[in-house]
Formats: C-alpha cells, sequence, structure tokens
C-alpha cells in the first residue's frame, strides 16, 4: 500500500518530512530510549537532510545509518556517509550515533557477517526509512539490473549485502528487502516530473524484480508514504 504526499516547492517537501521524521524519532526514543533511521543517497535528501539536523531531539539517543552505501572511501564524493555527515550530523543533531555501512577496505563475507549482528543487536527493525528511487525504480541499491536482485528481494536474505549494479557505479552494501520491510515508517522521497512519471510506472504493476520500488509500494503490510514535489 501506499499514500502520496504532494507539495507545491521542495522546501515545504524538505520541512513537512523534517516535521514528521522528527515527531516520530522524538517518541520512539520516549518510548524506547533509542531509535533508528536510515536514509539514502543521491541528489534529492539534502534540503530534508539539512532541515531535519535543526531539529530539538535526544539525537544522542538516535542512530543515523544508511539504507545502501557505495564502497568507496568515506571521504569521497561518491560516498553517501560523506553526504550524510556533511548535511545531516551537523547543527543539532551532531551527536547523532551513525552506524558505518563503509567498514574497512574489502567487503568481505567477514565484514558482512561481523556488520549483520551489529545491525540486528542496535539498530533493526528501523524506526524510519527514508528511501529514494532512481529512474530505472531501484531504490537502496536494489537494483534490477544487478546479479544479486533475486537475493535482494528473497525474504530468507540476511540484512545486509553486496550488490554489484551494471547501469550504476561502485559496488554497493544494502539492506535487503526483508529486514528493511519491518520499518516502522517507510518513507519514499522524490522530487521532479520524471520520478513522478517512474512511480506511476511502478504503480502499473507488480513486477518488482523489473522495478524493485515496487516491493514497498504493491506489499499490502506496507504503507509507503510517498513525498514529492515539482
Ligand atoms: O546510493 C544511492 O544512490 C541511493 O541510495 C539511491 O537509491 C538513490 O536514493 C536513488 O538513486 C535516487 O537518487 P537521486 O536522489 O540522486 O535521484
Amino acid at each position: 500500500m501506499y499514500e502520496i504526499n504532494e507539495f507545491t516547492t521542495r522546501a515545504e517537501l524538505d520541512n513537512t518530512l523534517a516535521d514528521k521524521v522528527a515527531d516520530i524519532l522524538a517518541k520512539a526514543v520516549a518510548q524506547h530510549g533509542r531509535a533508528s533511521i536510515a536514509v539514502s543517497g543521491g541528489s534529492t535528501p539534502k534540503g530534508f537532510f539539512q532541515a531535519l539536523s535543526n531539529k530539538d531531539l535526544p539525537w544522542s539517543e538516535i542512530t543515523v545509518t544508511l539504507a545502501d552505501e557505495r564502497w568507496v572511501n568515506i571521504d569521497s564524493d561518491a560516498s553517501n556517509t560523506k553526504l550524510v555527515y556533511e548535511n545531516l550530523i551537523q547543527n543539532k543533531a551532531t551527536n547523532a550515533k551513525f552506524f558505518h555501512l563503509k567498514q574497512g577496505e574489502q567487503l568481505t563475507h567477514e565484514t558482512l557477517a561481523d556488520l549483520n549482528l551489529a545491525a540486528k543487536s542496535s539498530i533493526l527493525p528501523l524506526d524510519v526509512l527514508i528511501l529514494g528511487m532512481g529512474e530505472d525504480g531501484h531504490t537502496a541499491s536494489l537494483f534490477p539490473c544487478s546479479d544479486q536482485i533475486d537475493e535482494c528481494l528473497s525474504a530468507t536474505t540476511a540484512p545486509l549485502l553486496k550488490v554489484v549494479p551494471k547501469t550504476a557505479p561502485h559496488d554497493r552494501i544494502s539492506f535487503s528487502y526483508s529486514y528493511l520491510k519491518p520499518s516502522k515508517n517507510v518513507i519514499l522521497h522524490i522530487s521532479g516530473q520524471a520520478k513522478m512519471d517512474v512511480l506511476n510506472k511502478a504503480l502499473a504493476n507488480d513486477d518488482k524484480r523489473e522495478m524493485p520500488i515496487r516491493a514497498f509500494l504493491h506489499d499490502p503490510e506496507i504503507n509507503t508514504q510517498v513525498f514529492w514535489a515539482e
């Protein structure tokens, strides 16, 4: 299931989304003493990150992580970790915890095993999941072009896996669908007419291998909140 929330400007979207996410995180910390949020990289979320970073929250009890990461040095301009540190873990959010997906030089089976144990014990299930979407219908690093797409969408996959997209640069590490699905709040953050056209194509049928974002939009157990502005 899904609901589409349309906004007149991207600034209005960013500020409204930041208000919503801040409210969810504050309540999660009040109830459980901690909260976790996974965000996505790309060009869309910068304004939202900056708005959220200025929210008065118990940031030291909140863990930020990524839905996926490019396996590059975290000082690279391609790094989602760099994007998050430069735009979200700033201002009032400086003391937020960060669960690093990029750890070490090589993405080995041992690294994945360690990360999966740590993710299960510290941040899963997520309180908030912010997804982006590519024009091919990928989300996180669940790429339709990758040889790992069936594993990415399988119900039995571990939390994190290595993905090698054929139509995008860099090896990736990504949360799998089965561990993103239980997130208490699933939000798809997109902007521009091209992405609305991709969303409408994704809504037209439920072939999730063709467009992995469909796994979230067509799952009756998830109420994906779409936030869109022109
Ligand atoms: O690592 C990444 O690139 C993201 O996690 C990816 O899933 C992104 O959200 C989409 O590709 C949309 O990117 P844009 O916001 O740049 O369109």
